[in-house]
């Protein structure tokens, strides 16, 4: 295998069938690649009650100096029906100069351009001013519990300090050069559980209709915007993703309902600011007396889902500018700075150094038939070989 050519490298990671949580071989070939180029190896297993154990990956090349790391994943999101493919999706077949496959561009493109990008790097210039590292996760499509979070804290505990990282996520929306990310949005989730009294759709007098409550709340959610956006942010925007209460009866008022929501948010709120505007709003909805006349204010209980995250975005620096003039040099195209879209890993990471992420053009990743063209890869390997150039030379 040349270690060079991003299309034979991304073939073989295909060929891995990591289907979140499972490692597939992905990581071992990896690893087997970078010891093959000089990196040193670890392959820590993280687990914790509740979740399954999880494969992870960190890889150093160097001892000491500026630490280049670049992070990411080799777990993809499972296929879904193979009838809706037009080749095996762990096949990484070449079609009319696209490969496809699941993970093409969600992210083992990104980390097969990264590895051959280094390699070309090395082999024109010498070994890099510094360290160059791999952090790579099997659970970024999961829960992400046993993932970049501990293997960061894995790292730091071994003693290493990051000076700036890339994530190689698909942040592209259209071609290549189009977009870096330099933040992400919070993300917040909650169920409102809200408890009536079970009856006869009939005699509705004698029951308590939660869904005319959960109407109401839902009503209150939505009723105003959470802000107008920054200029670093979109708006705030709360999703409603569920109202649910198992009845399958038509002549049943059922005795509970929930609302299950997600607010994607910036930085004009912190978790617990915006915890409180939320809570408010349900306390208006379970009190408001249109739906529910001559009620007392509806029992309902509001739960925050596990592990939110808060907005972050990374200060301008040497780090965009080196993947701005990379992109610029490579593409002949300036990058829009943006922090739209979903979250990523980069939310834990932006704890321990400034990162950034861009990778290659998104539109397929969870699709059928994901696929990736490889003029593209080729041109995603140009940019981070032009990048490690201008990063180590920014900080030499
Ligand atoms: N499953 C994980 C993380 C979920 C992250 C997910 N991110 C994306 O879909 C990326 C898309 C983009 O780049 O715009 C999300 O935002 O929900 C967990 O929940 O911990
Ligand atoms: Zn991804
Ligand atoms: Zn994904």
């Amino acid at each position: 295998m040349d270690p060079t050519d991003p299309v034979a490298i991304l073939a073989g990671l295909i060929r891995c069938p990591s289907v979140t949580p499972r490692e597939g071989g992905a990581l071992a070939f990896l690893g087997a690649l970078l010891s093959r180029e000089g990196f040193e190896v670890a392959r820590p297993v993280f687990e914790e009650a509740g979740s399954e154990p999880v494969e992870n990956l960190f890889a150093r090349s160097g001892g000491e100096g500026p630490h280049l790391v670049f992070a990411g994943h080799t777990d993809v999101v499972p296929p879904g029906d193979l009838g809706d493919w037009s080749r095996d999706p762990f096949a990484a077949e070449i079609v009319d100069g696209e490969m496809i496959g699941r993970g093409a561009v969600d992210m083992k493109g990104g980390i097969a351009a990264f590895v051959a990008a280094h390699g070309r790097y090395v082999r024109k210039n010498g070994a890099q001013k510094g360290r160059v590292s791999f952090l790579i996760t099997g659970d970024e499509e999961g829960p992400a519990v046993n993932g970049t979070v501990k293997l960061l804290d894995w790292a730091k505990t071994r003693g290493e300090r990051f000076d700036a990282c890339l994530v190689g996520e698909p942040t592209n929306p259209d071609a290549l050069g189009d977009m870096i990310k330099i933040g992400r949005r919070g993300s917040l989730s909650a169920e409102v559980r809200i408890t009536g009294r079970q009856g006869h759709v009939a005699y509705p007098h004698l029951a308590d209709n939660p869904v005319r409550a959960a109407v109401a709340i839902a009503d209150a959610l939505l009723a105003s915007p959470l802000d107008e956006g920054t200029e670093t942010f979109q708006p705030s925007n709360l999703e409603i993703t569920a109202i649910e209460t198992g009845n399958a009866s038509v002549n049943v008022i059922p005795a509970r309902c929930s609302i299950f929501f997600n607010v994607r948010f910036n930085d004009t709120w912190s978790v617990e600011t915006l915890k409180a505007e939320l809570a408010a709003r349900v306390e208006r909805g379970a009190a408001a007396d249109r739906l529910r006349p001559g009620r007392a204010p509806a029992s309902c209980e509001l739960l925050w889902r596990e592990r939110p995250s808060a907005a972050f975005s990374t200060r301008p620096g040497a780090l965009t500018e080196a993947l701005v003039a990379a992109v610029e040099e490579t593409t002949g195209r300036r990058p829009q700075l943006s922090t739209s879209g979903g979250t990523s890993d980069a939310r834990f990471i932006k704890d321990h150094c400034p990162v950034i992420e861009f990778g290659l053009v998104g539109r397929t990743m969870h699709m059928s038939n994901e696929r990736v063209a490889l003029s593209e890869l080729q041109g995603l390997t140009d940019i981070y070989e032009a990048f490690i150039a201008r990063w180590f030379a920014a900080h030499a």
